[in-house]
């Protein structure tokens, strides 16, 4: 039988992430992945998306300064920008599959099922191991409705060899926005149907519906309220009925949100527990078994499931497994964007909650169009609202503008540390940038 110290199940960023910590540490590790090592985010999520925006953002660029030095933008021409994109994510199954085997770590390529509770089988493969991480984090839900079988996924989507005339995207959410974006950024007409009126529920409503006016305004048309029935394929095009409203496109994409992988690995064998949103784990990332943990998108928790937790789940339970803590799992603030062109952060205490309670929290809200960060290069919508608490201390933050991917890191970093606007007004930053802003935001 092949044992190990650690068995990792999913080659995803957590999966790798914590392959490494226990590899730095001196155990003998294995990772299993059944589909495309590098998990979702540089395959098919985070860095193939951020890549596809970059075309709305010189687009936008272009099309903010037209008139003041330019003309008419010219629309994103998809084929090319996405073969660009296949030039990085073409290279990553092999590049992090290799990656592991320089650094000694064990790949072994199929789908696990344990057969005990320290043992999986592999290709009829017996591994043992004293320790076990789940990481095999979410994939696309589908809609349980007629015609089911055509919705495309965000995958498919990002992989479409050309942009069809016509596309629609059911969800409201961070998949559907991003994706819209760039599909319009391409000429498409581009519909958003959701099933209530509240898009992006979790951000400040006043921004986001600046930020649904932003998008008509580029040609997206949102529909509310909007229960889909069914999608049925007429010739080469997709009918959404739902009841007294339906719409005919080239594409719909479903993006209703993700499942966790937990199926298919014979859990109960190993006595650990889930649901339907993920893995059962205590505040030390133990599942039901105490041999075995959960990591990363897979594990059924508050925090967003992201990237850069996916690696902090990571780097913790190599830290408990390695006897470096013993302490529960406590994050720090975690900043959430949702990409595109203007992009929409959020950080810390929401302005839901701080005007929820105002005799905790103050909102200062400020329409930023003006600041010359953002009137140099015209930007038509930036706005940030910033929570502060009795301390006058910064406590959280949402933003809505081009800049707000850094200047979300910049708030993130003062929450977490607890800088005072003192400590940013003695820090002397490059101007002008978004950080020199900071004095103004803090
Ligand atoms: C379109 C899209 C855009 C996104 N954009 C962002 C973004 O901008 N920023 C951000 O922070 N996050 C983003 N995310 C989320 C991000 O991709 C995830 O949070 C991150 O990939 C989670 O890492 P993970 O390792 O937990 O899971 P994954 O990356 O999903 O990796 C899990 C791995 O396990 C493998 N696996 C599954 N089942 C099994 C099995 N039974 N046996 C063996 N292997 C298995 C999978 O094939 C996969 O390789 C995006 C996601 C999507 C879909
Ligand atoms: N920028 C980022 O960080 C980023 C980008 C993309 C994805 N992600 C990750 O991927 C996850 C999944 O993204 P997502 O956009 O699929 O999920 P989501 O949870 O953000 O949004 C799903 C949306 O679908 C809606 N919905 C559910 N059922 C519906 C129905 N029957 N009809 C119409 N609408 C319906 C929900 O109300 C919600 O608005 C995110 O939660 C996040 O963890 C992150």
């Amino acid at each position: 039988m092949n044992k190990f110290d650690a068995i990792i199940i999913g080659g995803g960023p957590a999966g790798l992430a914590e392959a490494y910590a226990l590899k730095a540490a001196g155990k003998d590790v294995a990772v299993v992945e059944n589909y495309q090592w590098g998990g979702t985010c540089p395959n098919r999520g985070c860095d193939p998306k951020k890549m596809l925006l970059s075309g709305v953002q010189a687009r936008d660029r272009v099309s903010q300064l037209k008139g003041k030095g330019f003309g008419e933008a010219p629309l994103v021409k998809w084929s090319e920008l996405e073969a660009f994109k296949d030039t990085y994510t073409s290279k990553i199954p092999d590049g992090s599959r290799n990656g592991l085997i320089s650094a000694g770590i064990t790949a072994i390529d199929g789908s696990p099922k344990f057969v005990a509770e320290d043992q999986i089988s592999v290709n009829d493969e017996v591994y043992q191991a004293d320790k076990f991480v789940i990481a095999t984090g979410q994939r696309p839900s589908r809609l349980n409705i007629d015609g089911k079988d055509n919705l495309f996924t965000s995958t498919d989507f990002m992989n479409l060899k050309s942009m069809p005339k016509k596309v629609t995207f059911i969800g409201a959410g961070y998949i559907a926005f991003e994706l819209a974006t760039i599909a319009s950024s391409t000429g498409a007409e581009v519909h958003i149907v959701h099933h209530n009126d509240r898009p992006l529920k979790g951000f400040d409503k006043e921004y986001v519906d600046a930020l649904v006016k932003q998008l008509e305004r580029r040609g997206i048309q949102f529909h509310f309220n909007v229960d889909t029935k069914s999608i049925t394929k007429i010739g080469n095009q997709y009918v959404l009925d739902a009841g007294d409203f339906n719409l005919v496109s080239d594409l719909v994409v479903g993006a209703t949100g993700r499942i966790p992988n937990v199926d298919n690995l014979d859990l109960e064998k190993a006595g650990v527990e889930y649901s339907r949103r993920g893995i059962q784990t205590n505040r030390k990332l133990q599942t039901t078994n105490p041999n075995i943990y959960a990591i990363g998108d897979v594990v059924d928790k508050e925090q967003p499931k992201l990237t850069p937790v996916a690696g902090f789940d990571a780097r913790y339970v190599a830290d408990v497994i390695n006897g470096k803590t013993d302490k529960d799992i406590e994050y720090p603030a975690i900043p959430t964007l949702v990409y595109g062109s203007p992009e929409l952060a959020k950080v810390g205490v929401s302005t839901m909650e701080a005007e929820k309670n105002p005799d905790d929290y103050s909102v200062v809200d400020q329409d930023l169009t003006k600041w010359f960060t953002y009137y140099r290069t015209n930007e038509p919508i930036a706005k940030a609202k910033v929570v502060f608490n009795k301390d006058n201390q910064i406590v959280g933050a949402t933003l809505m503008s081009n800049e707000s991917d850094e200047v979300i890191n910049y708030l993130t970093l003062a929450i977490n540390k607890k800088l005072t606007h003192d400590e940013i007004l003695n820090t002397i930053f490059a101007y002008p940038t978004p950080a020199s802003d900071l004095q103004y935001l803090i």
